[in-house]
Order: C-alpha cells, then sequence, then structure tokens
C-alpha cells in the first residue's frame, strides 16, 4: 500500500501552496486570539510574549517555503505550533486557581489534527504519542504543585480520555480514506493496459455497459482497429518496435480523439474506439483521418505501420454486444479486402 500512495514514510499530499495557505491561517488564527485577548484584557504575559513571536517564525517559515523542502519546514511549523500550545496550557495552569481546567485546553487537539494534516499515518501516530505524553506529564506536573493527587489524577484522566479518543477518531478517518484510496487506484489500474496506459479490454467493457445503461439515447459508432501484419513486424524488428508502434498508435488516437470519446486497446494488436457523433459522415472522416496519420508514422525503420478498421453505428443494432460483433465482421472483411482500409 505504501508504494503506491506515498513515495516514503514522510511525504503527505499536502502541496507548497496548500502548505502556505495553512501557515497563513495560522498566523490570521494567532493575531486574532492575540487581539481578542488584549482588548479583553485577559492576556498574560507569556502569550503577549509568544503570540508575536510565533507569528514572526510562522512568516518566516512563509518565506522560507519559497526555498526550502516542504518535509522540513512541516516538522519546524509543527513544533513551533505544538510546542507554543503545550506550554502556554501548562503556564495558564499556573495562574488558575484550584480545580479547574484552563480554556488554553481547548487548543491542544490541534496538535493531533496538525500530525495527520502534516504527516504520514505513520510518522503522525509517533508524533501524537510523543505530543500525547509531553502534555499529559506537563499538566500533571503543573497541577500537582496546587492540587491534591487525587484532585490531579482525575483531571488529568478526564483530559487524557478525551486526547485519547481524539487520537483514536483521526487515525480512523485517516485510514478508512487512506484504505479508499488504496482501492480505488488498485481499480483504476486493473483498468488499465500497462504498455499503452488506455483502458484495457476490462476497463472499456466496465465504461461501456455504464454509458450504455445511461445514455440509451445517444448516438455512437464502434471502431475496431487493427495494425496490419503485426507478427511480421515483430518477427523482422523484433518484440521490442512492436511495442513502440503500439505505444505511437495509442497516442495517435489520444491526438486525434475527442476528450469525452473512450478508447482502449482490445487486444494484442487491436483497439476499440467508442465515438460520439453528430453524424454518420463525420465518423467516416475520422476514421479516415485516423488511418491516414497511422500510415505518416514513422517508427524505427519500418517502412510504413497500416491499420484497418471496421466501423459500425449505434442505430444499427439493438443492443452494443450486437454492435461488437457486426464491427468485428467488418474489420474481418477489411482484411480480406486487402488491408489499410475501412469498412462501415
Ligand atoms: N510487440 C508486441 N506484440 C504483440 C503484443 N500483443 C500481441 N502481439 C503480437 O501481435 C501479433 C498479432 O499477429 P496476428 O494476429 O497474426 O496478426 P497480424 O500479423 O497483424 O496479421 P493481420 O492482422 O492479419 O494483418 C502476434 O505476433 C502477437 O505476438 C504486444 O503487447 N507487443
Amino acid at each position: 500500500m505504501q508504494t503506491l500512495l506515498s513515495s516514503n514514510d514522510n511525504t503527505v499530499l499536502l502541496s507548497k501552496k496548500m502548505f502556505r495557505s495553512l501557515v497563513l491561517l495560522a498566523m490570521v488564527g494567532f493575531a486574532m486570539i492575540w487581539a481578542i485577548d488584549f482588548y479583553s484584557a485577559i492576556i498574560i504575559r507569556f502569550d503577549a510574549v509568544s503570540y508575536p513571536i510565533c507569528i514572526v517564525s510562522l512568516g518566516v517559515i512563509f518565506l522560507l517555503s519559497y526555498k526550502i523542502s516542504l518535509n522540513v519546514l512541516q516538522h519546524l511549523g509543527y513544533f513551533i505550533i505544538a510546542g507554543y500550545l503545550i506550554s502556554s496550557s501548562i503556564v495558564h495552569h499556573e495562574l488558575l486557581p484550584h480545580q479547574e481546567l484552563s480554556s488554553a485546553v481547548q487548543w491542544l487537539a490541534l496538535n493531533y489534527v496538525m500530525a495527520y494534516l502534516f504527516f504520514s499515518r505513520q510518522r503522525a501516530v509517533l508524533l501524537t504519542i510523543i505530543v500525547f505524553v509531553i502534555t499529559m506529564v506537563g499538566h500533571f506536573w503543573v497541577l500537582s504543585r496546587y492540587d491534591s493527587l487525587d484532585e490531579t489524577f482525575g483531571m488529568i484522566l478526564n483530559m487524557a480520555v478525551a486526547h485519547i479518543i481524539y487520537i483514536i477518531l483521526l487515525w480512523g478517518i485517516v485510514s478508512i480514506r487512506e484504505k479508499a484510496v488504496y482501492t480505488n487506484t488498485l481499480e483504476q489500474q486493473v483498468q488499465l493496459d500497462p504498455l499503452t496506459q488506455l483502458l484495457n479490454r476490462r476497463g472499456f467493457e466496465k465504461k461501456i455497459t455504464h454509458f450504455s445503461q445511461l445514455k440509451q439515447s445517444v448516438s455512437y459508432a464502434l471502431l475496431i482497429l487493427d495494425v496490419d501484419h503485426f507478427k511480421q513486424i515483430n518477427d523482422t524488428y523484433g518484440h521490442l518496435v512492436g511495442d513502440q508502434v503500439l505505444i505511437g498508435l495509442s497516442q495517435k488516437l489520444r491526438e486525434e480523439l475527442r476528450h469525452n470519446d473512450i478508447i482502449a486497446r482490445w487486444g494484442g494488436e487491436e483497439f476499440a474506439v467508442i465515438i460520439f457523433y453528430h453524424s454518420v459522415g463525420q465518423v467516416l472522416k475520422l476514421a479516415q483521418r485516423l488511418r491516414l496519420s497511422v500510415e505518416q508514422m514513422q517508427i524505427d525503420n519500418i517502412a510504413q505501420i497500416t491499420v484497418s478498421i471496421g466501423v459500425g453505428f449505434s442505430h444499427e443494432v439493438s443492443h452494443i454486444e450486437q454492435l461488437f460483433e457486426l464491427v468485428d465482421t467488418r474489420l474481418y472483411n477489411a482484411k480480406k479486402a486487402g488491408r489499410n482500409c475501412i469498412i462501415s
């Protein structure tokens, strides 16, 4: 799963642009809380010093993001914010009356969210455990200085349960997402031809079953293209050159066809294409253009590459399976007629 989702343990799908937006958000957040605390006269000296330090540090990280790798900056940003949130909460408790948790506690959960946002799941698990332990030990230390041991244990356990639930939920959400991405990637891979990166037969069948159920009123044409004398190309120039012909042909099809047409490698040297069309003449023109542009293809020293094409239209049949039979017969006839031609 790892190789599909990320190239190494630290890689996360967070772009630099996104990272910069998050840094800006954090700076704005700090500035707002600073202003609120200041105007409501609840600011403590620790925060009065820490807020500007955090804002400036984040500003530096923002600027460095144009120069330094994201991985380093994510760690730096995380340690600044997590370090501030934990120490601020501990200092707030130093100033509070007994048996009370400060409002600074509510921000601590952000440390776990940030870990899963910035880092891979494995790294986030490690960081959340470290942050959890530091948070609990720090708060135990400060609370136990003013409260009895029983009271301190009560408050710490209360906090620990909430934090553990946060951590488990975050881990669960990320695991479910990763699994969904993995399944999706696998599903896409089994529907792709590895050589040409076109849909393979399985992917093509899935796609056309889906669209033929949805769009019964849409007119479409099926083209099957088959490279002429491909065995001879393989035998004369080698299998690798044969592969290059197939890749070249798939690129041609991509270039000539529109985005919503469906292209697939149907078999060895056979390609199937579904074209949504306005007129029969338009499809035949396109087939002709395809045939001619394949004729122009230059691969290795091959004198000429040609294709035979069978064409059929949705209005000729009542079901898509019949269309495949019809086009197959026409392709066979094109081969019999001497190849490098189109039969519709
Ligand atoms: N290089 C390469 N060859 C392949 C691949 N898949 C199938 N082939 C070859 O394609 C050739 C198809 O040969 P045939 O079915 O006899 O068809 P043909 O030689 O093109 O003859 P006509 O279709 O009658 O013009 C076989 O030699 C297969 O080994 C592939 O992925 N790469």
